[in-house]
């Protein structure tokens, strides 16, 4: 048998038809459903008379549209949110899927409830409506978002048309330097790359720092995957990944546990398998890292400086002036001076309990600077409630964080949680896009600590000199 990566070996097992041109009918075993991109996708297979192919494969929650404040079950104001959020009680309902409403505990944003409740499992397809879908390779599955009329697709059949993506490599090697994190991989590769040096490409993620991280911190590298413009990422399950899983409602159980072990062993690249592109990071050369423009790709180490236009090439010489002034900065002014109104903790990236752990050893018996808002918002209701018992909420509470209800909030703004125009937030989310947490906002990516860090002295700051 010729060798394989891993990407291959779950493909393989998941093509139901292969046509001439090498499109295939792939199989899918999990389907993530949000508010947002599913009502049109429902009313498709009203329409047509059509039923959920496979409900007990379909889980839904929402999580973009609802508010996170204390009072949310007072109801949604704004009415287009209202709407989206109202439709999917219906549609889970109608259509009998797997459903965690807003007064669940179990609610949060979809990449986290799905781990959190077993429904991502190794060599699994898994895809939703939603670019972050990537998120759950972190556990060896094939995991990716589609478009609405693909989640009709995918809910009437089951299955999904796909055409293979190439295999890339990005190797992280030896140690991360203390305060460096899961984070600042991800972000240094994206800068390293650029944000569509991934575009045709599986990612899988491997080497001793990513072997080094927990579940948390490699759903965080996974997550961002699609900020690099690859199709998924990817990393090898493991026993980190086998003590995550197991035990979680809808992980496997007794004999099927065994079973699904067995194959999940089996789950790595071949040391032959053909790799299409290959990337090396050291990481000991990964610093604690800040974005100062409007794409993913414009990343620094916390102790450089803004760039000037000039230093870049071609059309990235306009992009990064526009960037500069949209974001209000000066060319060689130190990242570390650049004062902030805002931070928020949370999203999809970093809204784990690992996350509000780092944040809260960062805080802890500290204040945030005087006039800054800062909020937490878990990732789920779970994640809120172990951060309660762990007394993380009331590090936040004292240093003066608001401590929020689950949902994506802040991350993109289609809730109460904007930033006013001009206003700088660091933030602890995937996207820094004009506008992307409120009209005219301003978005500065970062990992947890860094985050708090920030929240402290009102300005960007290296946290290794708070440790
Ligand atoms: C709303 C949804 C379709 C979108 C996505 O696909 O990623 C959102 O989650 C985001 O992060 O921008
Ligand atoms: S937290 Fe942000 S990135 Fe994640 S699904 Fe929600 S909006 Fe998208």
């Amino acid at each position: 048998m010729s060798p394989k990566t891993l990407y291959d070996k779950i493909w393989d097992a998941h093509v139901a038809h292969e046509a001439e041109d090498g499109t295939c009918l792939l199989y899918i075993d999990r389907h993530l459903v949000h508010e947002v991109t599913s009502p049109q996708a429902f009313e498709g297979l009203r329409m047509a008379g059509r039923k959920v192919h496979a409900p007990q494969r379909t889980i839904a929650v929402p999580d973009h549209n609802v508010p996170t404040t204390l009072d949310r079950e007072a109801g949604i104001e704004n009415e287009e949110s209202r709407i989206q959020v109202d439709a999917l009680d219906k549609n889970a309902k109608d259509f009998g899927i797997h459903y965690y409403p807003v007064n669940d505990i179990r609610q949060g944003i979809v990449h986290i409830v799905g781990p959190e409740q077993g429904w991502t499992l190794p060599g699994m397809t898994v895809v939703c409506g939603d670019s972050h879908t990537a998120t759950h390779g972190a556990f060896g599955a094939l995991a990716h978002g589609i478009g609405t009329s693909e989640v009709e697709h995918v809910l009437a059949t089951q299955t999904l048309i796909q055409k293979k993506s190439k295999n890339m490599k990005v190797e992280i090697t030896g140690k991360l330097r203390p305060g460096v994190t899961a984070k600042d991989i991800t972000l240094s590769v994206i800068g390293a790359t650029g944000t569509a040096g991934g575009t045709g490409y599986v990612i899988e993620y491997c080497g001793e720092a990513i072997r080094d991280l927990s579940m948390e911190g490699r759903m965080t590298v996974c997550n961002m995957a699609i900020e690099g413009g690859a199709r998924a990422g990817l990393i090898a399950p493991d026993q980190t990944t086998f003590d995550y899983v197991k035990g979680r409602p809808h992980a496997p159980k007794g004999a099927q546990w065994e079973a699904a072990l067995a194959w999940w062993k089996t789950l790595f690249s071949d040391e032959d398998a053909h790799w299409d592109k290959v990337i090396t990071l050291k990481g000991e050369d990964i610093a604690p890292v800040v974005t100062w423009g409007t794409s993913p790709e414009d990343v620094l180490p916390i102790t450089g400086v803004v760039p000037a236009p000039e230093d870049f090439k071609g059309g990235k010489v306009d992009a990064a002036r526009r960037s500069i002034e949209y974001m209000g900065l000066t060319p060689g002014q130190k990242l570390s001076e650049i004062e902030i109104d805002t931070v928020f903790i949370g999203s999809c990236t970093n809204g784990r309990i690992e996350d509000l752990r780092a944040a809260a050893a960062v805080l802890k018996g500290k204040k945030i600077k005087d006039g800054l808002r800062a909020m937490v918002v878990p990732g789920s209701g779970l994640v809120r409630a172990q951060a309660e018992e762990e007394g993380l909420a009331q590090i936040f509470q004292e240093a003066g964080f608001e401590w929020r209800l689950a949902g994506c909030s802040m991350c993109l703004a289609m809730n109460p949680d904007q930033l006013a125009p001009g206003e700088r937030c660091a933030s602890t989310s995937n996207r820094n896009f004009e506008g992307r947490q409120g009209y005219r906002g301003r978005t500065h990516l970062v990992s947890p600590a860094m985050a708090a860090a920030a929240a402290v002295t009102g300005h960007l700051t290296d946290v290794r000199e708070m440790m």
